[in-house]
């Protein structure tokens, strides 16, 4: 595989909250490159730093030691973000929530309705198109921030914990959607979970312990 498909390089990358004896270290020096079509798990148990890392990837935060390359043909819409906590616009129905990224990007708005509700249908949330934010559960909102990345398609997929809130056959839906939708783009697709049978549905898996990125383990 050549250079051209590196998406984004991290080397002895560090993050750390506060200072002194407040220091917090979140994420030890990660070492970690992402290449188009990645299918990457990082498996760890709450607070070992998963959701600092994929911050760090993104560019949400900046190392406070080593360096987060990105590819300077990754501009901000090839990075798709499904992250937890509200991540939707109140005032905007769940269809132009999901829909948003493409209007931002100049996509006709008839077009943008359309991708958008194909989207919604591939992570069972057709029917929420019309409501807003506050009229549907955690566990929806995060299938709609999910149905949001797919029609975007963009080019490097981050997801923080996309299916935590989902009963297992939902969660497996999401999860479904996200590959199908990195599988059509050749997107790269990392995402964290504590689910060892979410972990197991990528390719490679890399485990995080108290701030410290394991060596990778691969799966055929
Ligand atoms: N903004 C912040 N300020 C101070 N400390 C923080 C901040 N964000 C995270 N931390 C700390 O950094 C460590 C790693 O947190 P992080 O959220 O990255 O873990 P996580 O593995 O994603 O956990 P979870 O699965 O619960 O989301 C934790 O000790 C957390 O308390």
């Amino acid at each position: 595989m050549s250079s051209d498909d590196v998406l984004v390089s991290c080397t002895d990358a560090a993050l750390t909250f506060g200072r002194g004896a407040q220091a917090v270290v979140a994420v030890h020096g990660a070492d970690l490159t992402i290449r188009a079509g990645d299918r990457l798990a990082v498996v760890g148990p709450s607070g070992s730093g998963k959701s600092s890392l994929l911050h760090l990837i993104a560019g949400l935060e900046q190392p406070t030691r080593g360096t987060v390359t990105r590819a300077a043909s990754l501009g901000p819409y090839d990075i798709g973000l499904v992250f937890q906590g509200d991540s939707l616009i109140p005032a905007l129905n769940v269809a132009e929530n999901t829909a948003l990224p493409l209007v931002l990007t100049d996509r006709a708005e008839d077009e943008a309705r359309q991708t958008a509700l194909a989207a919604l249908a591939l992570v069972d949330a057709a029917d929420l198109a019309e409501r807003l934010p506050e009229e549907i559960s955690g566990g929806q909102a995060q299938r709609v921030a999910a149905a949001r990345v797919l029609a975007q398609a963009p080019r490097l997929i981050l997801a923080d914990e996309p299916t935590g809130r989902l009963d297992h056959a939902t969660g497996a839906r999401v999860l479904d959607a996200l590959l199908t939708a990195a599988g059509h783009t050749g997107a790269a697709l990392v995402v964290t979970t504590h689910d060892p049978a979410v972990a197991a549905r990528l390719t490679v898996r890399r485990s995080m312990r108290d701030g410290r990125l394991l060596a990778p383990e691969e799966v055929s």
